[in-house]
């Protein structure tokens, strides 16, 4: 068998021939195509053969070590350090010089929770506006209205020197005003149709970029992949299309592969999914009884930053908020039961500082950004309901929001069960990494778990 030092010699020579050209210049169709299939092929499969393709600046793979490199302009620069970032994470050197390049490529791109993928996607999407342009050219659709106007703020920080005009599609809200003429919109997908289907509020043809974040989970979930495909069914056929996500599970990236044609594909290894930032323990408890009692033991011990708990539905969510105020603890909750405006004041509050643990469902598992989260409790852990067994994805995601862009977090998972304990060894199996077992019970060992 051909040995992966020969193979890599050869790729990285196949490589060095592909010339990827400087914005504004045209590369063949041919040359674009070769290069992904080449990277396509090879790039899942060795960490270091990818940092080879890196270090070589012929190859798409090319990292960039500062923002300037990636020429752009001066107003989008100073938005980005004055939002403190100075040098790109891994996912922003790796695929920004691939999605500025012209002729515009698609991408289907996995990089684990809290690594900097929203400003992937958005640097690489703003260089494409026209501002001289009335009307919307990139188009962004997120899973939850929380996201969606999160992502909103981030855009609007990092091009507040620039001339770009932002809308996002909330819920609640009903048909747009007038014809939208903001350049880049964003929103969830049911109202997203509405908007550029129902009331032709926007023109999808004159869409230039189209971005799914969480993208797994946009395709896959009914409602969402259906309106998702119908609003990129009317894109022009070279708008440019980006998928984001920290996960995909095998099935939804094939689907993916199908609908996102000739698409650049950057996927990481199982056992680069979770980040080693993020301790996981577990801790085994006799019963229901015994979980709250745990939780309130590590309240007690563990001097937290902010924290997330995870509950299986609304209502034991609901309940279990109404315990813990009820023994005297400050606790916020939101669920899917609460107005728009209750929930987005609560999130507000919550990264504000104000509140210091919010109670969820899986709701709020994905993409939300707070960066002094330091643990995220799965006092249920998640389930996938077609096979009502551990959801992987969705752990990933609940975990990841701590341990944000480096930062330490814990992971603490409440276990009342043979069943829970067997989802605990599948979670270990799955991902490679270890999930130690904490004793809740015992003072002295919680009080050794604290984070920086
Ligand atoms: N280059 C950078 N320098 C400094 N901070 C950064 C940089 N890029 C992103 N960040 C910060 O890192 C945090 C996480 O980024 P972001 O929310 O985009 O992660 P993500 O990969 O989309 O995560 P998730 O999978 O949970 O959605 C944010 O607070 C963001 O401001």
């Amino acid at each position: 068998m051909e040995s992966w030092a020969n193979k890599s010699e050869e790729l990285i020579e196949e490589i060095k021939n592909v010339e990827i050209q400087p914005e504004g210049e045209d590369v063949t169709k041919a040359d674009l195509s070769y290069m992904k299939k080449i990277l396509r092929t090879h790039l899942i499969e060795s960490k270091n053969n990818v940092e080879v393709f890196r270090k070589d600046p012929k190859s798409p793979l090319y990292s960039v070590k500062s923002f300037e490199e990636l020429r752009l302009s001066d107003e989008l620069l100073k938005g980005l350090y004055e939002m403190g970032f100075q040098k790109p994470s891994k996912i922003q050197e790796t695929v920004l010089p691939v999605l500025i390049a012209n002729p515009p490529t698609n991408i289907i791109a996995q990089s684990q929770s809290g690594t900097g993928k929203t400003a992937a996607f958005l640097l690489s999407s703003l260089k494409r506006v026209n501002i001289e342009l009335e009307y919307p050219q990139v188009l962004i659709l997120s899973p939850t209205f929380e996201l969606a106007l999160q992502t909103a703020e981030v855009a609007k920080k990092m091009a507040k020197f620039t001339k770009t005009t932002f809308r996002h599609v909330v819920k609640g809200e009903a048909r747009p005003p007038q014809r939208i003429k903001e350049h880049v919109i964003i929103g969830t997908p049911g109202k997203m149709v509405d908007w550029a289907l129902r009331f032709r509020a926007f023109d999808l043809k004159k869409i230039n970029v189209f971005i799914l974040d969480e993208a797994d989970v946009m395709i896959d979930t009914q409602g969402h992949g259906t309106q998702s495909i119908k609003l990129q069914k009317e894109l022009r056929s070279n708008c440019q299309m980006m998928l984001f996500s920290a996960t995909y599970d095998e099935e939804v990236m094939k689907f993916a592969e199908t609908i996102i044609p000739d698409a650049l594909i950057i996927q990481l290894k199982r056992e680069e999914e979770s980040l080693e930032n993020i301790t996981q323990y577990y801790v085994v408890c006799k019963d229901e009884n015994d979980k709250y009692i745990a939780l309130a033991n590590i309240f007690g011990t563990v001097s937290i930053g902010q924290t997330f708990i995870f509950c299986h539905t609304k209502r034991s969510a609901n309940a279990l908020k109404t315990k813990l105020e009820g023994d005297g603890h400050a606790v916020s909750l939101i669920t899917g039961d609460l107005s728009v405006e209750e929930r987005t004041d609560i999130l507000k509050r919550f990264k504000n500082g104000d509140e210091r643990v919010l109670i969820t469902t899986n709701l709020m598992a994905r993409g939300i950004d707070v960066e002094q989260v330091t643990v995220v409790i799965n006092y249920d852990l998640p389930i996938n309901m077609a096979n009502k067994d551990i959801d992987f994805e969705t752990y990933l995601h609940r975990i990841g929001r701590t341990g944000r862009f480096g930062k330490s977090g814990l992971a603490i998972n409440l276990i009342d069960s043979d069943r829970t304990m067997g989802m605990i060894r599948k979670l270990e199996d799955h991902f490679g990494r270890k999930i130690v077992k904490l004793d809740a019970f015992n003072v002295d060992e919680i009080e050794k778990i604290q984070v920086d």
